[in-house]
């Protein structure tokens, strides 16, 4: 069966003109072939599922509403713009989506035209809509912006940041908050509270009823403001947060209601200055396994619909996230003075079995990178022992909380900083490459980069012991099954350790590139250093290694720009060696996505290319000594 003949009124649409003049009852017709369509499409590929199958009646009625992509549409995060995609032309693309070279799994720029802003992190479509609708002001143009955000990206302190702006411009902007209760997890925070309050209060009954009245006969906005102030009149109604901030708030509206959306957005769009439009959505809506559990279906690989996810399998080596978890518990165990902290991501960083054994010893703070850790320098002042477990791009959101709050002043808050280096599917947004080199011009920071999983936990138990701010940087996913002993067992700090002794080349890894090391070692007869410490650098073994050998190569799943490797040349040039070096890392340009194997391919970090780019830099000559092997002896694993 062609994919016309199962979805035909998705088969006539290739761009939101194709919708415009669609009635109501089409458009809900819409709604269900495109939540069948996700459903199949998303369970087959992988991807963002719950979040989308929440968004699909306000995508629809959106675009059918506003002229797009005139008007522009800035979704927050934007793992909840398929349905967007679906409808801005890019409906057979869906089958390679977070493939490489295929579809990203966020809105780009350069991806469509309808795509008005890039996105991924959080709580920027605001800030965003809000340059736009100021751009078109100071140009001239009438448009509408129109940020689309969910209870969750609202936690971040940008998104109020944007909202203390917005309700003081005056600008043409449409803030649609979309209201599922959901983050990732449970949604939290005072918030969060606020929000429900509007959902049960007096306020919101008679509202709907009143939106309801109204809608069916549909005044003008001007018309319905006028009965609404009488209305309120006669009400003690609380303002909401947004009104005392200067944004005219409407709803809370039902955001699967493809008529009541269109009638209350066709009102709003003849309106002028800041408006929020409170949306109240389910996430996961139309798959009932993602209605119950919206966290297990927010981030899903492919699975079979009929059977829905099916429990972990288990077995096998721990990835490096569940190493931390596990550690997470086992430490806490050992030491009261233990708190952790995320921002959000408690399922994605292992702590689930954390929060059920600790949770007085837990904080999910939202999503506020920035507060996190200020927070945590704040328990630490008190003798209190935090471990931030945050992801390597979210920790860019709170860089000079970092160096401003933690490190200046010195402060003991261990950093277990997840999905570093290459991560894979979810692009360049979340690609972990930069977080040596941020983290390396940090004065006092201790840096370390396992290269196992059993190095990881043995790391943690180090940074956790330390009396000063510590990092320790870890993949996605499973490591080499090098399984991690029991205990606490910290590694002696700055201390490189051999694995292999070889002749002519020494190779120098940072973490999980070890592994390629030892085999490119193998081949070359090379020796090779399994570094582990970024900083404090072993610079005894970095110089010993200069003087026994002709060749220094540096390898790290981190970009070159201001990584390991530079830490290695400032140390050779602060002694005045000089030897040659080749540094192996990332690229200096943004990663894409695909598979975690797939971009360190592309990045010249798999074996055989990093076999071939020490050869290259060996020379011909060289190669025929390396070709016969290099005489070397092993002498054993160190
Ligand atoms: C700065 C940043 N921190 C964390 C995340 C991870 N993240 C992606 S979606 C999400 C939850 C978003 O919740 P909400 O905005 O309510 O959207 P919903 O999934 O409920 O539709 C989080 C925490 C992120 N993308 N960016
Ligand atoms: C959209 C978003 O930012 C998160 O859902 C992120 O995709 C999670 O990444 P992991 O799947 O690596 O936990
Ligand atoms: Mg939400």
């Amino acid at each position: 069966m062609t994919q016309t003949d199962s979805y035909p009124l998705l088969s006539r649409i290739h761009s939101p003109e194709d919708i415009r003049g669609w009635s109501t009852d089409e458009l809900s017709s819409l709604a269900e072939e495109m939540r069948a369509f996700l459903l199949e499409s998303v369970s087959r590929t992988g991807g963002h599922l719950a979040a989308n199958l929440g968004t699909v009646e306000l995508t629809i009625a959106l675009h059918h509403v506003f002229n797009t992509p005139e008007d522009r549409l800035v979704w927050d995060v934007g793992h909840q713009s398929y349905p967007h995609k679906i409808l801005s032309g890019r409906r057979d693309a869906m089958k390679s989506l977070r493939q490489k070279g295929g579809l990203a799994g966020f809105p780009k720029r350069d991806e469509s035209c309808f795509d008005c802003f890039g996105v991924g992190h959080s709580s920027t479509s605001i800030s965003a809509a809000l340059g736009m609708a100021l751009g078109a002001r100071q140009q001239g143009e009438r448009r509408k912006s129109v940020a689309i955000i969910g209870d969750g990206a609202m936690t971040a302190g940008m998104a109020f940041e944007a909202l203390n702006h917005a309700g003081d411009e005056k600008a043409d902007l449409v803030v649609v908050l979309n209201d599922n209760n959901m983050s990732i997890s449970a949604n939290v925070g005072a918030l969060n509270r606020h929000l429900a309050s509007l959902l049960s209060g007096p306020m919101y009954s008679s509202m709907r009823e009143g939106s309801k009245r109204v809608l069916n006969h549909m005044p003008p906005m001007r018309e319905f403001m006028r009965r609404a102030e009488e209305h309120v009149k006669g009400m003690i109604v609380p303002s909401t947060l947004f009104e005392e901030l200067g944004l005219n708030y409407f709803g809370p509206v039902d955001g699967h209601d493809v008529n009541g959306l269109v009638k209350m957005l066709r009102n709003i769009y003849t309106m002028e200055g800041p408006i929020l439009l409170h949306v109240v959505t389910h996430k996961g809506r139309g798959y009932a396994p993602a209605e119950e559990d919206p966290c297990t279906y927010h981030g899903v690989g492919s699975f079979d619909p009929n059977q829905g996810i099916q429990g972990g399998k288990g077995g096998g080596s721990p990835t490096y996230t569940q190493v931390f978890g596990q550690w997470l518990c086992d430490q806490a165990e050992a030491d009261e003075r233990m708190v952790a902290i995320t921002p959000a991501m408690s399922e994605g960083s292992g702590m689930t079995a954390y929060v059920e054994r600790f949770p007085d010893r837990y904080h999910d703070v939202g999503i506020a990178e920035q507060h996190a850790i200020t927070l945590a320098a704040g328990m630490a002042c008190e003798g209190v022992k935090p471990v931030v477990a945050i992801y390597s791009s979210f920790l860019q959101r709170g860089y000079d909380q970092l160096i401003h709050d933690v490190a200046l002043q010195n402060l003991p808050v261990l950093f277990a900083v997840d999905r570093a280096g290459v991560v894979g599917p979810d692009g360049p947004t979340h690609a972990g490459s930069f977080d040596i080199s941020f983290l390396r011009c940090i004065p006092n920071m201790v840096i370390m980069a396992p290269a196992d999983e059993n190095e990881c936990r043995r790391m943690l138990s180090t940074g956790f012991l330390l009396d000063q701010p510590a990092a320790v940087r870890y993949p996605r996913g499973k490591g080499p099954g090098v399984l991690p002993e029991a205990g606490l067992i910290p590694l002696p700090v700055g201390q490189a350790e051999v694995r292999r002794r070889g002749k002519g080349v020494a190779i120098l890894a940072f973490g999980t590139p070890l592994a390629q090391a030892l085999d490119v070692g193998e081949r070359l007869g090379a020796t090779v250093i399994n570094m582990r410490f970024v900083k404090p650098l072993d610079e005894q073994r970095v110089l010993e290694a200069a003087r026994e050998h002709d060749l220094l190569v540096t390898v790290e799943d981190n970009v070159v720009a201001g990584g390991a490797g530079s830490a290695v040349a400032e140390c050779l040039a602060s002694h005045d060696i000089a030897v040659r070096l080749l540094h192996l890392g990332l690229p200096d340009r943004f990663q894409s996505h695909g598979t975690r194997e797939e971009l360190l391919t592309d990045a010249g970090l798999d074996t055989d290319s990093i076999e071939s780019a020490i050869r290259k830099r060996l020379g011909p000559q060289a190669c025929a000594g390396a070709a016969g092997g290099v005489i070397s002896e092993q002498i054993g694993q160190v």
